[in-house]
């Protein structure tokens, strides 16, 4: 069987990342959006947050394995998640490593981010701006886009326009050398 392509949105916090998801989904109905937080919803449900009784493996590390769950029974995802510590970029590579990706860095300017994290108030102000200072530094992307700059529609026809053209698509995998020449230079 054909494994699903997968779409992977990275960006920062109130970068657009769930509308773009959503509205890649009216272009390509056949792709399933799969949030990190709505998946983080079935984890607090299981948890007990307020008096720490935690599982304690990271929510990213069962992710990723229920992504390549549905991408090896052929389904076609839309990833709106945060590669935002190297815990989490190593559940990414190594769970996702033979997966079809097309990895998308989803970028909007400092403040209109501010602007969005008071409008929307369900989000701890600064928390975008703090996360761009590891976010985007260490991925090298197959496309990216300006949820500023251009409306979601034309984002998510990009997107779509890259994903049917010849160009292979490299960015994982350079991302995942980037990766792990890191690492090893760590080490
Ligand atoms: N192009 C846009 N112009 C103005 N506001 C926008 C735009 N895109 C998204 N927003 C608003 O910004 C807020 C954040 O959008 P969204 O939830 O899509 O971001 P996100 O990157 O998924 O955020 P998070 O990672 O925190 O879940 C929402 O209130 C949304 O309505």
């Amino acid at each position: 069987m054909e494994k699903g392509m997968i779409i992977v949105l990275n960006g920062v916090s109130s970068s657009g990342k769930s509308t773009l998801a959503k509205e890649i989904t009216k272009l390509l109905p056949d792709f399933f959006a799969f949030s990190v937080d709505d998946y983080d919803l079935v984890i607090e449900k299981m948890e007990d947050r307020e008096h720490e009784r935690l599982i304690p493996i990271e929510t990213e590390y069962f992710y990723y394995k229920n992504v390549a769950m549905f991408s090896d029974r052929g389904v076609n995802l839309i990833l709106d998640q945060i590669l935002h510590d190297p815990i989490t970029l190593q559940n990414f590579y190594e769970t996702l490593k033979s997966c079809p990706i097309l990895l998308v860095g989803v970028h909007c300017p400092v403040e209109e981010l501010k602007k969005r994290e008071v409008l929307r108030g369900d989000r701890r102000i600064g928390q975008a701006i703090s996360q761009l200072s590891f976010v985007h530094k260490q991925e090298i992307y197959d496309i990216e886009v300006n949820t500023y700059a251009n409306s979601m529609m034309e984002c998510a026809k990009e997107i779509v326009d890259c994903l049917k053209s010849d160009t292979p698509l490299i960015g994982f995998e350079k991302s995942l050398e980037q990766f792990e020449s890191l690492r090893s230079s760590i080490k």
